[in-house]
């Protein structure tokens, strides 16, 4: 992000998902119908496997949308059978990866430690992590939202405590994990609380110093609901799982938030 990202951020996140055929179809829509997306930030999160191959795609096709990783491996190489570096990453011109996913979390027991590692390293190598953060439903119950929330951003404020713009020319999505799949949206002015908070948080890490830095909520975001979270104060875009896997539903979230003034 060299200059100023144009609001709404909307991303896609197809998680285990796809196949080839599905994004030819998937851009060749967005191309045909000639998908007003240059106002957005679009960026779309693809299993390794297709990242190079969707890259090709959108060049070939000229569609505004960006491809991220879902994940980088703690390491930038060496024996570490299926894993993917940073590096390689960078070798394809990859510019976004997600990290700290809460299936990762969950699934692969990725704690704030390993997370915060693989933000640094992301950001040392220029590429822009989408930091995933967030309460499951026991925290929600047991009122510890925002205790949370702090953990997570502490484990990646403490990891280098003399660099006070460790938050720069990164986004983080808050994405409250009953949320995730669940239909069960979030209520957008308890979001438009919580990113008030995030940011509250890192403008006083920082000093003030901010720049690039962008809060965006995931979470049961659909054609319906995509709005009233884009028009809250401090929601600088969307994080979208299922929504995005189809084609004409992504359309209209994109065509949607292409109306909202940030
Ligand atoms: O990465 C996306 C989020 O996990 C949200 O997924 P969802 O839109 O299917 O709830």
């Amino acid at each position: 992000m060299k200059k100023k990202t144009t609001l709404p951020i909307i991303i896609g996140n197809w998680k285990l998902n796809g196949t080839k055929n599905k994004l030819n179809s998937f851009f060749k829509f967005i191309k045909d119908k000639s998908l007003k997306i240059k106002k957005n930030l679009t960026i779309l999160a693809l299993p390794n496997i297709y990242l190079n191959y969707a890259q090709e795609l959108v060049s070939k096709l000229n569609i505004n949308c960006k491809i991220s990783a879902q994940n980088i491996d703690i390491h930038k190489q060496g024996p570490y059978t299926g894993e993917t570096s940073v590096n390689m990453l960078s070798d394809i011109n990859i510019k976004y990866t997600i990290i700290g996913h809460a299936e990762r979390r969950y699934y692969h027991s990725e704690n704030n430690d390993i997370i915060a590692k693989k933000f640094i390293l992301s950001k040392q190598k220029g590429i822009i992590p989408i930091l995933c953060l967030g309460e499951n439903q026991l925290e929600k119950d047991c009122g510890k939202t925002e205790e949370i929330i702090l953990s997570q951003l502490n484990a990646i404020a403490s990891i280098d405590k003399q660099n006070k713009t460790i938050f720069n020319n990164s986004i983080i999505a808050y994405e409250p994990i009953w949320s995730i799949g669940s239909k069960k949206s979030a209520d957008p002015d308890l979001i438009q609380q919580l990113h008030t908070f995030i940011k509250n948080y890192v403008i006083k890490f920082q000093n003030f110093n901010i720049d690039n830095f962008y809060i965006i909520y995931g979470g049961s975001v659909n054609e319906e609901n995509v709005n009233e979270f884009l028009n809250k104060k401090n929601v600088d875009g969307c994080l979208i799982g299922n929504a995005s896997l189809n084609k004409k539903i992504f359309n209209n979230i994109l065509v949607k938030s292409n109306k909202i003034d940030k």
